[in-house]
């Protein structure tokens, strides 16, 4: 199976488990990605039945919005019955890596106002330990060299990821060669260098439940 065909796999399946939640009228919170956007392919066969959805990032909404899916704010919402995200890396705690499209804090955000964190992503994203993939970091934008010089001093190399600006109209940074051993902790200090808005580790609110495509089926692992 392709890449496309695992991540259209794994939409697929997060559609069946999300289907009572739409039943019962609860908001759905939509991520950001090339896998969210099957999730939001498919979900456009229910755009009747859904109270609304709440997206991570205007790209997302736009695509739900194309579809007829209502999108309403998260400040209109009250607490999301779930949440269905991909994710850059996951290891087996369903501790993530998110933000390689610049959508980390809003994605951060719908996530903290869910009951349940649906991750999906195929087989490459499942790693034994974080940090393969360079950690995106979003920072106002005139802290940049100072949060930089923060990051490598904690034993990053941090890369301005040129051209882009976030939906909030911040820039990232993205820390290379940085292995992960303490995600929480990790999160935590990088949080508190000040300037940085958030980072993309997902550990302090881990995925409830991660649905991974496999050229064997899909795999439902939970923490
Ligand atoms: O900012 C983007 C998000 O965190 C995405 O969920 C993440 O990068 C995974 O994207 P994809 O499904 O395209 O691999």
């Amino acid at each position: 199976m392709t890449q496309d065909e695992l991540k259209k796999a794994v939409a697929a399946a997060a559609i069946e488990m999300v289907k009572p939640a739409i039943f019962d009228g609860e908001i759905i919170g939509i991520g950001t990605g090339s896998t969210a956007n099957f999730f939001i392919d498919l979900l456009a066969e229910f755009r009747d039945d859904i109270k609304g959805t709440v997206a991570s990032s205007e790209a997302s909404a736009q695509r739900l919005r194309s579809h007829g899916i209502e999108v309403i704010e998260l400040n209109d919402a009250g607490t999301l019955g779930v949440y269905v995200d991909g994710a850059d890396e996951s290891n087996s705690h369903l501790e993530l890596i998110k933000g390689g499209g610049a959508a980390l804090t809003r994605e951060k955000i719908v996530a903290a106002a869910s009951k349940k964190f649906i991750c999906i992503a195929d087989e490459s994203k499942l790693v034994d330990q974080l940090g393969a993939f360079p950690l995106p970091v979003e920072v106002i934008p005139m802290a940049r060299s100072y949060v930089a010089r923060e990051l490598l001093k904690m034993g990053g190399n941090p890369v301005y990821r040129e051209g882009v600006v976030t939906d909030n109209g911040n820039i990232i940074l993205d820390v290379y060669d940085f292995m992960i051993a303490t995600p929480q902790k990790t999160e935590e200090e990088i949080n508190a260098i000040v300037g940085v808005v958030t980072n993309g580790l997902f550990a302090l609110r881990p995925a409830d439940v991660l649905l991974l495509g496999t050229s064997n089926g899909v795999r439902e692992i939970t923490p």
